[in-house]
């Protein structure tokens, strides 16, 4: 078996009074490429907020490369090796090289190295560079989501935590970007994606968890999944299949 790259266990997290996650355990292999599926309101971007140290758990651990790193804020994690993208979430106030810019800070990159990691970018995504002065808040959705990723290219990260790829995009930008991250794990980055489109997440990841109700009810190798829509639509219903 892999190297843990990233995981996590008996996560508790919750908002005020609220528990969300009860004894959430989940890991991802150096290099391996995870799903977490499950309806609505479950708690999956809670535990990518927890993962990438967004939001502290009430319990539970949380391991990069080996190391403890539950107490360690989210900025210090990007040092550590771990990238999030959430979202569309961009410096709307900002152009586009400016926010490549900004992704590169935690990392402390300067000069030659910063603009070798932003001109890698740009190369991936010709269409950012022709809008590298624009400011994202008046990009289109998928390029704006092209711009998020391209954070990855800048962070080179060992761990990428993705939340919904499929999220508001057309399928051809979706597939686009499904594209950058198969390219990214052959450079050795592993994927913990969240994903409401268990098809979006069986086209690309080794392996997915499904939760129900704050908790993980199953795990299932892509490959054992491939053949059987009904046991994928009784996972997806919340059926304990
Ligand atoms: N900031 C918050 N304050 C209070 N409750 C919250 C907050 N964020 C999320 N919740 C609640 O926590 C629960 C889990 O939410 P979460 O976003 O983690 O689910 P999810 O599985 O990602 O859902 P979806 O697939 O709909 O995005 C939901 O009931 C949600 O209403």
């Amino acid at each position: 078996m892999r190297a843990d790259a990233l995981s996590c266990a008996g996560i508790a997290a919750g908002y005020g009074p609220v528990q969300v996650l009860y004894g959430v355990d989940v890991r991802v292999g150096e290099g391996e490429m995870v799903g977490v599926c499950g309806p609505n309101g479950v708690g999956k971007t809670t535990l990518l907020r927890v993962l990438s140290g967004l939001q502290r758990p009430a319990a539970g651990h949380v391991r990069l490369g080996g190391r403890d790193v539950t107490g360690v804020p989210a900025a210090r994690r990007v040092r550590l090796g771990l990238s999030t993208v959430v979202g569309q979430q961009a410096f709307g106030t900002l152009t586009v090289t400016e926010n490549l810019r900004m992704y590169s800070y935690p990392l402390r990159q300067r000069g030659p190295a910063l603009r070798d990691a932003i001109d890698g970018a740009f190369a991936v995504f010709p269409r950012l560079y022709e809008r590298r002065d624009q400011l994202a808040s008046t990009l289109s959705g998928g390029e704006r989501q092209m711009l998020v990723l391209a954070k990855t290219l800048v962070q080179r990260p060992r761990v990428l935590l993705v939340d919904e790829f499929s999220l508001g995009l057309a399928p051809v930008v979706v597939g686009g970007l499904l594209e950058l991250v198969r390219r990214l794990n052959r450079l050795g980055t592993a994927l913990l994606v969240v994903e409401q489109s268990v098809n979006v997440a069986l086209s690309l990841v080794d392996r997915l968890y499904f939760m129900e109700k704050g908790a993980v009810v199953a795990e299932h190798t892509a490959a054992g999944l491939a053949d059987r829509p009904d046991l994928v639509r009784a996972l997806m219903l919340g059926g304990h299949a």
